[in-house]
């Protein structure tokens, strides 16, 4: 990673927690499917923005914390994720995960996917888990799912928070996965990066 110009986050920004799901077996693969990687690495523009986001979301709430879950994610890794949700319907498959043929942007080291959790590390009520691939995790449909009593005011008021601080860093979000942030677009980090293989 470091030999492709990409950098650990903590070293930009040291306040920033980080739990990479893939490098345990608490993940929807269920296995470990990182191996030797255990840190959270992006593209040096994508970490500063990062740092950015961290800096507001301490400035609004002192006692609060980014948690990384992923961040740079080798192709290789990225088949392993598509490889296990074959059994759903292409449209639905690619909602949640990114054809490794394509890419994603996490290949790119450009995209992160993080929550909010307080200073000792637990994470806030966000109203799903990481990849939880459903609508209750999708942001386009918090309104609705807060009018039938799918999600509490708490868990879109701490979504917001997330959105807000990402989006003011320069970040853009998706509309089917709360955690999910990307630093470029795919086309933006194809220009001028290359995979992470
Ligand atoms: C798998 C999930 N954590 C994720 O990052 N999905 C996006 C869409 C991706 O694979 O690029
Ligand atoms: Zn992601």
């Amino acid at each position: 990673m470091i030999r492709q110009g990409l950098v650990d986050i903590q070293t930009i920004d040291r306040t920033i927690l980080v739990e990479l799901k893939y490098s345990t077996t608490d993940n929807f693969v269920g296995k470990d499917v990182y191996g030797d990687l255990t840190r959270a690495y992006l593209q040096p523009m994508a970490a500063q923005k990062l740092a950015k986001a961290s800096k507001l979301l301490q400035q609004k709430h002192p006692d609060f914390r980014l948690l990384v879950y992923d961040a740079t994610r080798p192709r290789s890794v990225q088949w392993d994720l598509w490889n296990t949700l074959g059994h759903l319907p292409p449209n639905e498959r690619g909602k949640y995960v990114s054809n490794p043929r394509n890419g994603s942007v996490h290949n790119y080291g450009c995209a992160v996917d993080l929550t909010l959790a307080t200073q000792a590390g637990k994470p806030l009520d966000m109203g799903t888990e990481f990849d939880y691939f459903g609508e209750l995790g999708h942001p386009d449909k918090e309104l609705q799912l807060l009018k039938q009593g799918k999600l509490t005011q708490k868990q879109v008021e701490n979504r917001r928070l997330l959105r807000s601080v990402m989006r003011t860093a320069g970040f853009s979000s998706l509309k089917t996965e709360w955690w999910h942030f990307n630093a470029l677009s795919r086309a933006e980090a194809k220009k001028v990066y290359k995979i992470v293989e």
